[in-house]
């Protein structure tokens, strides 16, 4: 009972009734408590606290009073902080910003993945990177064999593991973060922004989300970050120097937006070796030589000074698998040019878009229009415009019927269907090529097999002012694609296909056998020499194409000797086929 007393009256001073409390207007000034005032705020906060105070003795709102404070003290710090660092930023500190449209944001983010990798940041993100084929080969070849166990039977290769194994690279988090690089202290802000693309895919309005990287740094030059990005850059570049980089245009609603980003790299492979590909040593040359002085910078000069614009065309033709693409691929490996390969058939691509491509090329570069005589290039001449051919066939012919007329009408519609498909014009692709607005500095390779159905128009002086005739094996050149096909000294891929089915060597008991990885051929030297030259010997000149011959050497790649064997009969299989017109060729 005395007890009862007792937390009444604490109770009763801790928590005034409002009976105690006088009105404002007629009584003393009221009793506001932090007690009361937590009872209004938090619901269920009195009899929480009256039970604390009871059970223990504890007035809970001494501890909620001070967390409230130090929230506020918080809150409050940390405005004042950012109006200081406003502050200091808009007026001592300078900085850069960079979108992820460029490939620059690219560039910084795999160089910080490399700073904070060392310097152990708290927030980052992880992602995976895209291997290629070639980086997978060099990486983790080690731990693929091809093996035979114990009992005989083979291990192939298994890469079903090779995701998991596949190292993340982390970059910072959305967020801010800080870095010093060369004794200057950085900041960085990466940001992601939603944009109201009002243009988006088919004309309605889309969202599209992009990031933002800036940089800051005291000071009121943006000189260091300027260096930090040029270091990021040519870090990004260290590695890709014996590469070439492979570009297409990029999806039509990020190319609407042009500058850089209107290219996308699709692939980026080791550069082909010139001594790889077999042409005349004459014609290899003279290309290498042409080239080689229209990229020269006192060239450019000399174009200007005349008046003349600084463009090259270059026109590889010949029958397939000849080595056209195979060419181009090598002189971009020669001058350290990037592809831009451009497909004229793709139907989205339009005259305007593909003009805006031309200006958005590098300063040097490769563009590859390959096999232009199907790119269904429409020549704007009504002579030769088919549609009104079917009209002129049928109003000659007096006599047609309904159905004449009904597939008459359908072929009108069906090929003005396909007009409206194919974007590029033949007048169009010209403009393009030799317009005012086309980038200067490039070298446009058009690539054929059938060069007579070419436009004059599109192949004279000025849009082509080199051609290369591309032809079927000459005797000396079958000899020389055996020889690199078997010669030891080329860089040998150490992760092979596993297609190859070779019968297994006899196992060595309990040991695990290397069997089907090493592509090294035996014969070597004077040996190899004197092979292929009975190779070439046996298959007639001017009649198989490069690609033909290495598909066969290829099915024999470990035994020269058995290519050299077999290929009499290969080359009278392929005899029949070509004469029936067939498409099976020989294994
Ligand atoms: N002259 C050559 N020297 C070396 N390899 C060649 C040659 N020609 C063709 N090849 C080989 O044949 C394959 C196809 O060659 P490529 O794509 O360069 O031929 P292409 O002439 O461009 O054919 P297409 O006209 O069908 O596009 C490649 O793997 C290439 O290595």
């Amino acid at each position: 009972m005395r007890q009862k007393m007792a937390l009444s009256s604490i109770l009763g001073t801790a928590f005034p009734s409002r009976e105690n409390v006088s009105d404002p207007l007629t009584g003393p000034a009221t009793n506001i408590s932090p007690t009361t005032l937590l009872e209004t705020f938090i619901p269920g906060y009195g009899p929480i606290h009256k039970f604390l105070l009871y059970t223990f003795g504890f007035d809970v709102t001494v501890l909620v009073s001070l967390g409230a404070i130090l929230w506020l003290g918080g809150r409050i710090g940390r405005s004042v902080w950012t109006v200081i660092w406003a502050l200091i930023a808009a007026n001592w500190m300078a900085e850069v910003s960079v979108s992820s449209s460029d490939e620059i944001h690219a560039h910084l983010l795999q160089f910080l993945a490399h700073q904070y990798r060392t310097k152990s940041s708290r927030r980052l993100m992880a992602e995976t990177p895209t291997k290629s084929a070639w980086e997978l080969d060099s990486e983790d070849a080690e731990n693929l064999e091809t093996t035979v166990d114990a009992d005989g039977n083979i291990k192939w290769l298994n890469f079903s593991n090779q995701e998991a194994k596949t190292q993340p690279i982390f970059t910072p988090a959305i967020g801010n973060h800080s870095f010093w690089h060369d004794g200057t202290y950085f900041t960085l802000r990466r940001k992601e922004v939603t944009l109201f693309d009002e243009l988006g895919g088919g004309g309605a309005a889309t969202l599209k989300d992009k990031e933002i990287l800036t940089l800051s740094c005291f000071g009121r030059s943006t000189e260091p970050i300027k260096a930090l990005i040029q270091h990021a850059k040519s870090h990004y570049h260290l590695g890709h120097n014996a590469k070439t980089i492979i570009k297409r245009p990029a999806p039509k609603d990020m190319r609407r937006f042009g500058g850089r980003g209107s290219w996308v790299k699709i692939a980026e492979r080791p550069c082909r070796p010139m001594k790889t590909v077999v042409l005349d040593e004459e014609r290899k040359m003279d290309v290498l030589a042409d080239i080689n002085e229209y990229l020269n910078p006192a060239t450019a000069r000399w174009y200007a000074n005349r008046g003349i614009p600084y463009r090259r065309g270059y026109l590889f033709h010949g029958p397939p698998g000849t080595g056209k693409t195979s060419l181009t691929f090598a002189l971009a490996g020669v001058f350290g040019l990037d592809i831009h390969v451009v497909s004229l058939l793709e139907p989205t691509l339009t005259e305007e878009e593909l003009g805006m491509l031309f200006t958005n090329l590098p300063a040097r570069c490769i563009v590859l229009l390959e096999d232009i005589d199907t790119a269904g290039l429409l020549r704007n001449d009504p002579e030769s415009d088919e549609s009104k051919k079917v009209d002129g066939d049928s109003s000659s012919n007096q006599d047609f019927n309904v159905v004449n007329l009904t597939k008459a009408l359908r072929k009108a519609q069906e090929q003005s269907e396909e007009e409206r498909k194919k974007g590029i014009s033949l007048s169009g692709l010209l403009n393009i090529i030799d317009g005012v607005a086309s980038h200067e500095g490039r070298v446009l390779v058009m690539t054929t097999n059938r060069p007579e159905k070419l436009d004059d128009a599109l192949i004279r002086p000025g849009r082509v002012d080199h051609q290369v005739a591309f032809e079927n094996a000459k005797t000396h050149q079958i000899q020389e694609l055996f020889e690199r096909m078997y010669a030891n000294e080329l860089p040998r891929t150490r992760l092979q296909p596993s297609v190859d089915l070779t019968p297994p060597l006899p196992p060595t008991t309990g040991e695990k056998v290397k069997v089907l990885n090493a592509v090294v051929a035996e014969v070597q030297g004077d040996e190899l020499r004197a092979l292929a030259k009975e190779f070439a010997a046996r298959v007639p000149e001017g009649l198989f194409s490069p690609a033909e011959l290495q598909g066969f050497l290829l099915k024999r790649k470990k035994d020269p000797r058995k290519a050299c064997e077999e290929v009499e009969k290969w080359v009278a299989g392929m005899l029949e086929v070509k004469r029936a017109g067939g498409k099976l060729v020989p294994q």
